[in-house]
């Protein structure tokens, strides 16, 4: 039977990326592109029916920013899918964001220059809003969209016949700093990117405490740093272009620096096949490129307590309930 692989964000960047890996590792799958806008979910189609005519290719519209939107995807895959393999939660936002070019030149020139390429820790704010639902945008698109359209689709992707797989893309700039459990949402401050990376951390070891007899298992990736629609939201395109050179001697010092979609998508294909026995629920796994370009998969634990992650659960669940209640009163 063809594997079941659903991803969110499919239709541009890493998300597009994965899908032509996936393609060409496997093209007996079948694969079913989950975005907000239609039109950009047929252009994705279209490109990836060129490479590979062949290919099994469905759409479901889906906007994780909204709740309305996730509950009817939700039905819609149920009500097409009998049991999904593989779900990639790639969709992610970073809006509005604002460089340091202060923290960036005294960065450059301190012992944690190396870290700062890496995570970009430091470096960047962003402004966040709040939903139609009334949810801060950034946590609501990167987290809690998602985890509506899990428990949605729970009853086909946890099934006694083989484990499923939760893949959430998350980023070397997830920092524990920045989130807080008085205030997982991050409405006070300026790194809701950051908060709602480290809450992915979170997240992903809960779901595997709850989930793991029922067959699903989660995993977190970072793809490292990649040039992507989000990183024209920080510098313009041609600026990035401009200063590709300096970017290939960066890579020298870390292998973060991934930036081509196809390399930072290595980690989320390396996991699609991996038997699930063999993953650790606090590892993150990590996209790296060398210096001489060869790409590689890198393991790195987890900056968490277990009790956080138990305390975060909680607080999400509060939240659905609460989220559930007002949608369908
Ligand atoms: N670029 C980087 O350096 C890094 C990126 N990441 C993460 O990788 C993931 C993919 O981002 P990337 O490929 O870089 O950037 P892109 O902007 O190219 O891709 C983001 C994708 O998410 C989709 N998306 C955004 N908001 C929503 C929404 N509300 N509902 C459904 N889909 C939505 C976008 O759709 P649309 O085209 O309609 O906007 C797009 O397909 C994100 O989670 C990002 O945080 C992590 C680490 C580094
Ligand atoms: C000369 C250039 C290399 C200078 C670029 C400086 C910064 C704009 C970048 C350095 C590290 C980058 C980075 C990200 C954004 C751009 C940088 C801060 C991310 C935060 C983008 C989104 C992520 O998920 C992680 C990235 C980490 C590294």
């Amino acid at each position: 039977m063809r594997k079941v692989v659903v991803i969110t964000g499919a239709n541009s960047g890493i998300g597009l990326a994965l899908c032509e890996r996936l393609l060409s590792k496997d093209d007996q799958i079948h694969l079913c592109l989950a975005c907000r806008n239609l039109q950009r979910a047929e252009n994705a189609r279209t490109a990836l029916m060129t490479s590979h005519p062949s290919a099994d290719i469905g759409i479901v519209q889906i906007d994780v920013g909204s709740i309305k939107s996730v509950l009817r995807g939700a039905k819609e895959l149920r009500e097409r899918y009998k049991r999904i393999d593989y779900l990639y939660l790639n969709a992610g936002i970073m809006p509005n964001p604002r460089i340091s070019f202060k923290a960036l030149i005294t960065g450059l020139f301190s012992s944690k220059v190396i870290s700062m390429f890496a995570t970009g820790e430091g470096l960047l704010t962003q402004e966040d809003k709040v939903t139609e639902d009334g949810l801060q945008e950034v946590f609501e698109t990167n987290i809690f969209g998602h985890f509506m359209l899990i428990r949605e689709i729970e009853p086909v992707l946890c099934h006694a016949d083989g484990p499923s797989q939760l893949i959430w893309t998350s980023s070397s700039n997830a920092r524990r700093s920045a989130f807080s459990l008085t205030d997982y949402q991050h409405v006070n401050g300026q790194e809701s990117y950051s908060s709602s990376k480290y809450a992915m951390d979170l997240l992903s070891v809960a779901l595997n405490k709850h989930y793991n007899q029922q067959g699903m298992f989660s995993s977190v990736v970072c793809p490292g740093f990649v040039l992507t629609n989000l990183a024209y939201g920080i510098l313009p395109q041609f600026i990035w272009m401009f200063i590709m050179p300096i970017m290939w001697l960066v890579r020298l010092l870390t292998n973060t620096f991934t930036l081509s979609p196809y390399n930072g998508a290595e980690a989320l294909l390396w996991l699609f096949g991996r038997k699930v026995e063999s993953l650790d629920s606090l590892v993150k796994y990590h996209s790296c490129t060398s210096g001489l370009g060869n790409n590689y998969v890198q393991s790195s634990k987890m900056d968490l307590e277990e009790e956080s992650s138990d305390l975060f659960y909680q607080k999400i669940l509060d939240l659905e309930k609460e989220v559930r209640k007002k949608t369908n009163p």
